[in-house]
């Protein structure tokens, strides 16, 4: 799969932290459920690995990929565990060296042109914008559609569903990342039926 395969998947791509092993599964049904079909299962907590290995058994029907992807090793465990993408909020040199040995698809983060041009030198055309909402928000994708026309974002960190639109809007942009349809709190609650809700609203669009 190409990245921008990966990105075109849905208009959303639910970034999710999982603090209970228990919960992966079903997180991931829920969100399948509410016809998302991929999660970014992020490295935070000490279960992360555990929790990419039993959706990517449980629930071959999602993708999942790793995200918070911050070091060389972490990208080799997480596809070792049955992570299918990649995703990091940063872009250093010698982790997008990393994450491209797996041969999985990779989202480097940027927030700056520089950023930018620097992942395009290397062939890299689809990104994460991170953290969109304090980089500028839609406002600064807008402004890189005309000196960076082949790229393509999804931009991640702030977005709610009310600002989603705004970058949705933008030619550059495939998808948006976001934890929202995922809270803390109806996870505690196992209420996998509210996850499922938020995830039809935003497969809606
Ligand atoms: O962990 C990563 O790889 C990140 O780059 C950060 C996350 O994508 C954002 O923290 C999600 O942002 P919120 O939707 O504002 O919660």
């Amino acid at each position: 799969m190409q990245p921008i395969q990966l990105l075109r998947l849905g208009r959303v791509l639910p970034v999710v932290v999982i603090e209970r092993v228990d919960d992966a599964v079903p997180v991931a049904k829920a969100l399948l459920a509410g016809g998302v079909s991929t999660l970014e299962l992020t490295l935070r907590t000490p279960v992360a690995l555990d929790a990419i290995e039993r959706v990517a058994t449980a629930v071959p029907e999602i993708l999942v990929g790793a995200g918070t992807v911050v070091s060389p090793a972490q990208a080799r465990d997480a596809v070792r565990a049955g992570a299918r993408f990649l995703v990091s909020p940063g872009s250093p040199p010698a982790l997008v060296d990393a994450m491209l040995a797996e041969r999985v698809p990779v989202l480097p983060g940027v927030a700056t042109v520089t950023e930018a041009m620097a992942m395009m030198a290397r062939g890299l055309t689809e990104l994460k914008f991170f953290p969109a909402q304090t980089s500028g928000g839609a406002a600064q994708l807008r402004a890189w559609q005309g000196p960076l026309p082949r790229l393509t974002f999804c931009p991640t960190g702030g977005i709610t569903p009310d600002t989603a639109h705004e970058f949705l809007a933008l030619s550059n942009v495939a998808c948006v990342g976001g934890s929202w349809l995922t809270p803390p709190a109806l996870i505690d609650k196992g209420d996998w039926q509210g996850i499922a809700a938020l995830a039809a609203k935003a497969a809606e669009w």
